[in-house]
This record gives structure tokens, sequence and C-alpha cells, in this order.
């Protein structure tokens, strides 16, 4: 310890694990420019968001993180207990979120992805390597929640049901492919490439809207809106990404359309959000972790 880490106060591993998830929420909803979605130019194809909301919306949740880790520490290990725990603590996450957004479902994947991943990297703080955390966030979803109310209607469960696609709870239940294998691995690409620190985002959200089946898309856009968005992201990181001339022009027409189609990732930028925070975390928690 030095004087530095001497004078902060002590953190507990939820403080710590909430502010790192709050912290990737800001940072995904703060990017710019992203087609379709909330930025800091805009409402994207959204009428009812704006970037201030996402922002009381992300801060919001901070105790229902906190609180999600918490649990998982408690527990200690993997079970139907800390599953239903967890589905409990994110509805009354999700009813919060509705309070401050006035109805407005700002995060509703979110809650459901970060939350997952913050129980799951409390779980075990010497493995915090990104698949590993994914892994255990993947046996967690898997289990039942008896609490859950027993049919969905939402626009995902209808969508994955027309289409038969997965979405969000798929991809956890499958340790989040899109987050392993799309998002980190472009963010490290980007990165070594020199693309910069928002460049190399961009290029991670890209790199998740070329495969994924993202729900909030289909709903809005059908199967036409899912097709242009997979293979617009595609052309821009073909045509040299996010900071290239060429792969600029095709985000600018990516956006064209999918405005037009008034189709926005918001499954994609759940899921950005979800790999910033593993980013974060497997470069370590803060020195100053305490044990309460
Ligand atoms: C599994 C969840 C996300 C519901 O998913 P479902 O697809 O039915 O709902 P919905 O249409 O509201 O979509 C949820 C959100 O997931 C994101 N999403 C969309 N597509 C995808 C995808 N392919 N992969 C990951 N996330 C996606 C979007 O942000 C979307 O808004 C979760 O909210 C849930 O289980 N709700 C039930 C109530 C509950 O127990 N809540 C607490 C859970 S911690
Ligand atoms: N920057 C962002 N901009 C817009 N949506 C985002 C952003 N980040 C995450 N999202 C996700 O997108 C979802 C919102 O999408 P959408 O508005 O399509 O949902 P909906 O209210 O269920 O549907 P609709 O508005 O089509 O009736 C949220 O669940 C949220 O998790």
């Amino acid at each position: 310890m030095n004087a530095l880490t001497a004078l902060q106060p002590q953190l507990s591993l939820g403080d710590c694990l909430a502010d790192m998830a709050v912290d990737a929420l800001i940072d995904e909803a703060d990017l710019s420019p992203k087609p379709g979605l909330v930025d800091r130019r805009g409402s994207g194809a959204h009428t009812d968001l704006h970037l201030g909301l996402m922002h009381a919306s992300a801060l919001s949740l901070w105790p229902c993180f906190k609180a999600m880790a918490e649990a998982a520490q408690q527990r200690g290990e993997i079970t139907q207990a800390l599953r239903e725990d967890v589905g409990r603590i994110g509805r009354d996450g999700e009813v919060e979120m509705l309070r401050v957004t006035g109805g407005v479902n700002t995060h509703r994947g979110a809650i459901w992805a970060m939350g997952l991943l913050s129980a799951a990297a409390a779980l075990d703080t010497r493995a915090l390597a990104p698949a590993q955390v994914a892994v255990r966030a993947a046996r967690l979803a898997l289990l039942s929640d008896r609490a859950a109310p027993a049919s969905s209607d939402s626009h995902g469960a209808q969508v994955c049901r027309l289409y038969g696609v997965h979405g969000a709870r798929e991809e956890a239940q499958l340790g989040f492919p899109a987050v392993i294998q799309q998002a980190l691995p472009q963010l490290a690409r980007s990165r070594a490439a020199g693309a910069g620190e928002q460049g190399a985002r961009l290029d991670a959200l890209l790199a998740i809207m070329t495969q994924l089946a993202d729900t909030c898309v289909l709903y809005r856009a059908g199967i036409a809106g899912l097709t242009c968005m997979q293979q617009g992201a595609q052309a821009v990181l073909k045509a040299g990404g996010s900071t290239s001339l060429a792969g600029r022009r095709r985000l600018r027409e990516l956006e064209r359309d999918m405005l037009r189609l008034r189709a926005s990732p918001g499954g994609a930028a759940d899921l950005l959000a979800a790999a910033l925070f593993l980013d974060r975390l497997q470069h370590g928690l803060p020195a100053q972790i305490g044990s309460h």
C-alpha cells in the first residue's frame, strides 16, 4: 500500500463491479456515431429515448448490479437459489429503471446481460478472463427461475417465435458468443491497428452487428432490417473499419439505411457494453477492495 491507496476509501467487491457495469453502460451510450442508436449526436431511430435518459437509467441500475454481485458472493456457487436471487433483483431493477425513465425501456437487455456477468464475476475473482466469466454467467442463465413470469409476450419472444432465431436469453445461455468471438477480438485487432479507443469500440459494435439476430431490429424492421444491419456492418469492416475513409463512407450509408427502416440495434448495444465491462475486468479489480 502506498500513501495514495491508503487515502482512498475501501470499496466492496459489489461497489466495484457495479461501478464498472454502470461505466460500461455510459461508455456505450456516449460512443458516437452509432447507427440507429442513441448517442452524443441524437436519438437515432428512437423517439422516446435520449442520451440524458440513457445516463439516468444506467445510474439507476447501480444498486441492482451491486445486489447481484453481493448475492453471488454470499451464495458462493452457481445454484438455483442464486439464479432466483438474480431474477428477483433484476425484476426489481427493471421496475426502478421504468420509474426513472417514466415507463420507457432503456436497458432491459442490459440488466439481463450485465446482471448475469456481474454475478459471475463476483463468484470467483481469481478467474476474471472474459471467457471464464462468460461461462459462469451461461451456467447461471441455464438454470430455471421458478419465480419468473410464466409466459412472456415481449417483443423479443414474439420475433424469436416468428423467425426461429435465438434472442437475449439464448445469447447468455450460450456464453455470450457475440462478445467472446466477435466484439473482444475485434476490439483488440482495431486497437493493435492504431484505430484509437472510440474507433476500436465502434468496430467492436460493428463486429457484433455482422452476426447477431438482434430482436430489436427484427421487431421493428423484420428480416430486411436484419439483413441490412448485418451486411452493412460487414461492409464497413471490410472497407477498413470505422476509422478509415472508405469505412466511414460505408458507415454513413448503413446509418441512412437503418434510419429509413427505423431499425435500432439495441441488442448489439447491450452486448458492446458487456464487452467493455469484460475488457476492463480482465485488467484487474482496483487494489483498494475490502472484504465487506
Ligand atoms: C431474457 C430477458 C432479456 C427478456 O428477453 P426477451 O427477448 O423476452 O425480451 P425483450 O424483447 O424485452 O428483449 C430484451 C432485450 O435484449 C436485447 N437483445 C435483443 N436481441 C438480442 C440478442 N440476440 N442477444 C442479446 N441481447 C439481445 C435488447 O436490448 C432487447 O431490448 C430478461 O429481461 C427476462 O428474463 N425477463 C423476464 C423477467 C425477469 O425475470 N427479469 C429479470 C431477469 S435478471
Ligand atoms: N444507445 C442505445 N440506444 C438505443 N437502445 C439501446 C442503447 N443501448 C442499449 N439499448 C437497448 O435497446 C433496447 C431498446 O430498444 P427498443 O426501443 O427497440 O425496445 P422496445 O421499447 O422493447 O421496442 P419499441 O421501441 O420498438 O416499441 C433496450 O432494451 C436497451 O437495452
